[in-house]
């Protein structure tokens, strides 16, 4: 278990080397000063960055394999957690960060041009309107529960489409609560940041209609 935040810079220093470390302090930075702005994370996170969203963004790597293609849908990116991370971390991976909140896709856009990420695509706008794209990888933490954000992504995903869905606690519950076919695409995964809490992982096709 990661509790520390040493512990997840060197974590992450393994997975990008110094030049993701570089721009992940930036980020960090920037988030503590935009956070007084906006509430884009909880405030009693922000002592504890690299644990509570670096790492634990950069932590779904374990769960792709790497020649997995793109693009990677992040949805609902709110404050770039894991979108941001991710496409500091694999930058020949194409990124679609979707968000729908007006001040939060500023910041996104501000930040991914800050960073100097070119393969990182701000959709600001409701899921529901974005055109229908293959999507190598879909990620989304914190976004939907299991059953609804599978409904509303159903139409991105093909047969090979990896997910990487950070559950928290009710992992497991939600995947059971799946339709049969469903709950047998996912499994759960451990965290390596909290230990009660799961990432729900899968490849295939979901329908849109259960
Ligand atoms: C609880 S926040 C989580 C943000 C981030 N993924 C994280 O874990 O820190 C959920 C985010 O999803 C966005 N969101 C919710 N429904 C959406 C939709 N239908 N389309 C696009 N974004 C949406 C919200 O604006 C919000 O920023």
């Amino acid at each position: 278990m990661m509790e520390r935040e040493k512990e997840a810079r060197a974590y992450i220093e393994e997975k990008g080397g110094a030049r993701a470390i570089h721009s992940l302090s930036e980020l960090s930075e920037r988030l503590k000063e935009e956070n007084q702005r906006q509430n884009l994370v909880a405030k009693g996170s922000l002592d504890h960055i690299w644990v509570r969203h670096f790492a634990d963004s950069a932590q779904l790597l374990d769960h792709v394999p790497r020649e997995t293609k793109g693009p990677w849908l992040d949805l609902g990116s709110g404050a770039g957690f894991p979108g941001l991370v991710l496409a500091i971390l694999r930058p020949e991976i194409e990124f679609v960060l979707i968000e729908s909140r007006r001040l939060r896709v500023e910041w996104l856009e501000r930040m991914s041009s800050e960073l100097g990420l070119e393969n990182c695509r701000i959709e600001g706008c409701r899921l529901e309107q974005v055109t229908t794209v293959e999507a190598g990888i879909i990620s989304a933490r914190a976004f939907a529960p299991l059953a609804k954000l599978l409904r509303l992504s159903a139409r991105f995903s093909t047969d090979d489409t990896r997910w990487v869905l950070p559950k928290g606690r009710s992992a497991a519950h939600e995947v059971q609560e799946l339709p049969g076919r469903e709950s047998k695409m996912f499994h759960v995964e451990q965290s390596l940041t909290d230990r009660e809490a799961g990432i729900v992982v899968g490849r295939g096709k979901v329908r849109e209609k259960a």
